[in-house]
């Protein structure tokens, strides 16, 4: 299953990160915070659907979407080109990703950064927060009701936000115990891949105006757009689209016009 082979290559680049950073150093890394952070949550709830613009170099559906992968030149981009925030793929072994990353791009933009991952220990949330994230994300797939309420509480301790990421009604009334800053809806199954954008509305019918919504995933032309914001969503996550994208100004343009 691949959500596992993730989790597990997951496992092995925290425990190589915890070999060069230890534990108690992160949280002294964490506590200095350098950075002051902004409200994720805040720069995306607006009257027009806002966008989440990903700095993705590879994927375990896709393998590899960018040979000529600049991660800061692209954000630089996506922030000259109007977009509401970044979110950093940090994972190394299926997305390429890396944490260095995520901290060259703190250093070159001002636009809130999420820090795309598998998050599967607090050690991460600290490591986020030493890196310059604003948000975290936490996947209800991977985590229990207990393990979201009490990373979300050390993320909030840290002055980050957290999406929270469901694909389906079961994943959802796992966060009902606590009140997620974001609740994201992948419209991808983690499990076959398939993508769905009716995913949105199914779960936004459920989850109701209780929440800021992200649509995650597919969503590749304006006539998306236009969908998934008559469905409810607040704001979009797209990686693919733009990292395949010859020309972010233009393909940001056409996605939101109109929308
Ligand atoms: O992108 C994948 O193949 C993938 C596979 C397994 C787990 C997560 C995966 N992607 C993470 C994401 O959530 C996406 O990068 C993000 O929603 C943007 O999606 P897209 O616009 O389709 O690149």
């Amino acid at each position: 299953m691949i959500l596992d082979n993730i989790c597990d290559k997951r496992k092995e680049q925290l425990e190589r990160d915890i070999s060069k950073v230890s534990r108690q150093d992160i949280k002294y890394m964490a506590a200095e915070k350098e950075y002051q952070t902004v409200s994720f949550s805040k720069s995306i709830k607006r009257d027009t659907l806002s966008v989440i613009s990903e700095v993705k170099k590879a994927s375990p559906s896709k393998g590899l979407i960018c040979p000529d992968f600049d991660p800061v030149n692209t954000a630089c981009e996506y922030e000259k080109n109007g977009a509401n925030a970044i979110s950093c793929l940090t994972e190394e072994h299926y997305f390429q990703g890396s944490g260095e990353y995520l901290k060259a791009i703190r250093a070159a933009v001002n636009l809130p950064i999420l820090r795309k991952d598998f998050v599967i220990d607090e050690y991460q949330l600290y490591e986020a927060r030493a890196l310059g994230a604003d948000a975290v994300l936490l996947i209800s797939a991977i985590l229990s009701e207990g393990q979201m309420k009490e990373y979300s509480d050390i993320a909030h301790e840290l002055d980050l936000e957290c999406l929270v990421e469901v694909h389906n009604e079961e994943e959802y009334k796992k966060t009902l115990g606590f009140k997620p800053d974001m609740l994201g809806i992948n419209n991808r199954n983690l499990y076959t891949f398939d993508v769905d954008l009716e995913t949105t509305g199914r779960l936004s019918n459920i989850v109701g105006d209780h929440a800021v919504l992200v649509s995650e995933s597919g969503i590749k032309t304006n006539a998306d757009m236009k969908k998934v914001r008559s469905l409810g969503a607040d704001a979009v996550l797209i990686g693919e689209t733009l990292m395949r994208s010859g020309n972010i100004g233009t393909t940001l343009h056409e996605l939101r016009e109109g929308v």
